[in-house]
């Protein structure tokens, strides 16, 4: 059954939209938030000015710890050991430069032919492994070999070198195709550290458990600064320099941050969707989450904004598809947005029009940004792609109200684009200034393969954990069933294989990242952090759909507890 779009005429419909008896109902929990964000709206930092001066002259100090002056002095371990800090307190930003002229002169120095050549421990070869193909170089796994037996499996006296350990399994997840040793090696990390986990003393327990539920590459930099900074404080070794340049910057942040969403929260609370679309999530602070998941970077405000306020919209409309409207009042908002004219309001029912209008205004909100930049260019490729995340909604709503179950490829290639992934990618590359130009929006109308890595992440891991709570209420079928329709296996089987969907889709996306890349790396960090946002979220549950666990201890500890000076 091929995807159907909505394009007959527009006629007003007939039925008072609000008492339908075929509507469903979601039960989602309410906003967790009330209005404790709107606060931040018009709340002026007090002594930024002094602070900044501080974090000035701590950046300075900082840059020349990264250039010493003394050849002679340099040691490979002790500068990957003092990046690998620096990313992990959330600094890598303001040392892009220093560091990749450090990770040059390390690959110079320590690669031949691919091969990382220093004879260390597992520890330190596993971090230079990661550190290296992190920043794009194409290093081979060979060096792995060396900590095999003669039968060809990890030596078991690895086991009780915890470090190792660690840094073996978070260097696996930077793997690509073909890479069998980091495969194996995973599975060699991962059991025994959670066996170990019982048996080491609670902190390092703490450690090893936290590793195992958020590796380090799949995990969001911002909660990894905010974690890290706390650990890296009690670890008496640390550089008192780098500790407190990574508070003060975090703090900073914090701050620009909470106005934002202040200011987001207000818009949002203007729009009145509680009372408007009372079926509907209502998640404003959980979508500036996801956002600030994409980019956290003080220069992307106006990113963070729009992108914001189109998530928190297309949340909206998923819900409308997915859950409260009628098949036709379906068709009509189709065919409003694919016509893309104010005038379409009129025939739709009022909960549409309100949704209608606020998706008009964030658009104007868009072209306005991008005027003032001179980028007006980039707002029909996001037009264009809500048009298509809508005809996707609607395709999958007629689906199910057929009964219909694709097949998997069916299945595949809608929910490629209703994941709003395609959608969320174009915009967020609205927001990252004149490096995306009209060619990169161009390439992403031809199904890229870091793009679709992406969105068929974002597809699967939502469906595999939230299947059986939709399913209760009733939806359309998702990967799983149409997995188990077509090849007649068991639940438990078709969750293993969408399972390796994603474990190669995170392979295609690491391969994409390695140099030369397509499209500038800043851009392709949107890709990488979109999916990690889903690897955060989407883990074990819907934690955006059901906040109150997980999600809302990661937003209190990265929006509202600064770090303590
Ligand atoms: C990336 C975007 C657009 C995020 C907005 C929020 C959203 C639609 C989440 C998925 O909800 P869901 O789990 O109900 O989705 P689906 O109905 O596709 O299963």
């Amino acid at each position: 059954m091929s995807s159907v779009t909505a394009t007959s005429s527009l006629v007003a419909p007939t039925t008072n939209t609000n008492s339908n008896s075929s509507r469903r109902s979601a039960n989602y929990h309410p906003n967790i938030w009330g209005d404790l964000f709107i606060q931040y709206d018009d709340k002026e930092p007090m002594e930024l000015d002094e602070i900044m001066k501080q974090v000035i002259m701590l950046k300075e100090k900082v840059s020349e710890m990264l250039l010493p002056i003394n050849e002679n002095a340099r040691s490979p371990l002790r500068e990957a050991n003092l990046i690998d800090s620096i990313q992990r307190l959330g600094l890598y930003h303001h040392f892009e430069h220093e560091i990749g002229e450090l990770l040059r002169q390390i690959h110079n120095n320590y690669v031949e032919n691919g091969t990382i050549t220093l004879n260390e421990d597992l520890h330190s070869i596993a971090l230079v492994f990661r550190l290296l193909r992190q920043q794009g170089y194409h290093i081979l796994t060979d060096v792995f070999k060396k900590f095999k037996n003669e039968q060809g499996n990890f030596k078991e006296t690895l086991i009780g070198d915890v470090e190792g350990m660690i840094s073996l399994y978070e260097a696996t997840h930077m793997r690509i195709h073909g890479e069998d040793i980091l495969d194996e090696a995973l599975s060699f990390t991962s059991l025994n550290l959670k066996m170990m986990a019982t048996q080491l003393n609670p902190s390092l327990a703490t450690k090893v458990n936290h590793s195992l539920k958020r590796p380090l590459f799949k995990n969001l930099p911002r909660l990894v600064a905010r974690h890290y900074i706390s650990n890296y404080e009690k670890d008496s070794s640390h550089d008192a320099t780098l500790l407190l340049l990574a508070k003060l910057d975090f703090n900073l942040l914090q701050k620009q941050h909470q106005k934002e969403i202040g200011n987001i929260s207000k818009w949002w609370k203007d729009l009145d969707f509680e009372t408007k679309l009372p079926f509907a999530r209502n998640r404003i602070v959980e979508a500036y989450f996801w956002i600030l998941g994409v980019y956290f970077e003080p220069q992307y405000s106006i990113g963070r904004r729009i992108l914001t306020k189109v998530i928190s919209l297309a949340s909206v409309i998923d819900d409308i598809y997915d859950v409260y409207g009628t098949i036709e009042e379906l068709q009509l908002f189709t065919q409003a947005i694919e016509r893309w004219d104010i005038s379409c309001m009129d025939f739709l029912p009022d909960y549409m029009k309100f949704c209608y209008k606020a998706v008009w205004d964030v658009y104007e909100e868009m072209e306005q940004e991008m005027a003032k930049e001179g980028r007006t260019f980039c707002v029909v490729y996001a037009k264009n792609e809500m048009i298509r995340l809508v005809q996707a909604y609607f395709t999958e709503a007629q689906w199910f109200s057929k009964n219909y179950i694709p097949t998997v490829e069916e299945y595949m290639a809608l929910g490629i684009v209703n994941s709003g992934y395609y959608l969320v990618t174009t915009i967020s590359f609205i927001g990252m200034g004149c490096i995306a130009k009209e060619e990169i929006f161009q390439w992403l109308t031809n199904n890229p393969k870091i793009v679709n890595a992406t969105a068929i992440i974002a597809r699967l891991m939502d469906d595999i954990v939230s299947n059986e709570f939709e399913q209760e209420r009733g939806h359309g079928a998702s990967a799983i069933e149409c997995y188990i329709n077509e090849h007649g296996v068991s639940r438990e089987d078709a969750i293993n294989v969408l399972q390796r969907k994603v474990t190669n889709a995170w392979k295609d996306t690491n391969e994409e990242l390695l140099d030369p890349t397509q499209v500038p790396k800043p851009l392709l960090m949107r890709v990488l952090n979109l999916s990690r946002v889903i690897d955060v979220l989407y883990k074990d549950e819907d934690c955006y759909t059901n906040s109150q666990g997980s999600t809302k201890n990661d937003i209190i500890s990265i929006l509202l507890n600064p770090c303590s000076i």
